[in-house]
């Protein structure tokens, strides 16, 4: 595995170009992320976190630039290639945790893994062991609604983390708990990065977190400066 896990190069984007309501979001942003790395990304509102976390996680595509996953050039890959590394290589955290609310934790977790042919006996240890990592054990049968926030946002990182992906995309992982939590959850994090030794990126406004990981880039202006 080649140890720049996340690379992009000149990543460019503009919504609605030709039109009066063009926005150029990205400029020419160049990042690269090394398994076992945490970097925070920290921008003003509406300066295209979210927009580069997606480019970056084959969600969506830039209109130039490269982005290479583990050495591996996807940019021009067709969709179904796309898709396919997107659910091996790549987990995503959002704000909102987005978990099934008719489904119980461990099944939330046990789900993305069939989608990449994992036997159900094999995915529901995986979940079980995940769970246990958080201090989720407890609550493997819950369903959303019967968890706390933060419950919900450790089960949200266990779901991302299901199909060892070598990248954890998060945007705003812990931006809708209070503070308290927000720490237990950012610590949770943390603690995954260093165990599996993946590489992560971290949309956040808060710096106080941004200050505990290992890097802070900041989007300016269309790019990515180092702070
Ligand atoms: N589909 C779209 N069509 C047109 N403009 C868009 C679209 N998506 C995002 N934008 C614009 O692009 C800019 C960047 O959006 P983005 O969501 O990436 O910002 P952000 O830094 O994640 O913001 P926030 O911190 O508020 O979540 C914003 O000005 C937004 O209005």
């Amino acid at each position: 595995m080649s140890d720049a896990t996340l690379e992009l190069r000149g990543i460019a984007k503009t919504y609605n170009p030709g039109t009066p309501g063009a926005v150029t979001v990205l400029d020419g942003v160049d990042l690269t992320v090394s398994a076992g790395e945490i970097v925070a990304l920290v921008a003003p509102s509406g300066a295209g976190k979210s927009t580069l976390l997606h480019i970056a996680g084959l969600l969506d595509t830039a209109d130039s630039g490269q982005v290479l996953l583990g050495g591996q050039e996807m940019t021009g890959r067709g969709d179904a290639a796309r898709t396919r590394a997107r659910r091996r290589e790549v987990g995503f955290v959002y704000q909102f945790h987005h978990l099934l609310p008719e489904f119980s934790a461990a099944e939330n977790i046990v789900l993305p893994q069939l989608a990449n042919a994992v036997s159900a006996k094999d995915a529901r240890a995986r979940a079980v062991t995940l769970l246990d990592s958080v201090g989720l054990s407890a609550r493997a049968g819950h369903r959303p609604a019967q968890l706390s926030g933060g419950e919900q946002q450790r089960v949200a990182f266990c779901r991302a983390l299901a199909n060892a992906p070598r990248l954890l995309l998060a945007d705003e992982p812990t931006g809708n708990l209070d503070p308290a939590t927000s720490d237990t959850v950012f610590a949770a994090l943390m603690r995954l990065v260093r165990e599996t030794g993946m590489a992560a990126l971290v949309a956040t406004h808060n710096m106080d977190l941004a200050a505990r990981m290992d890097r802070i880039v900041r989007l300016e202006a269309g790019g990515v400066v180092a702070v």
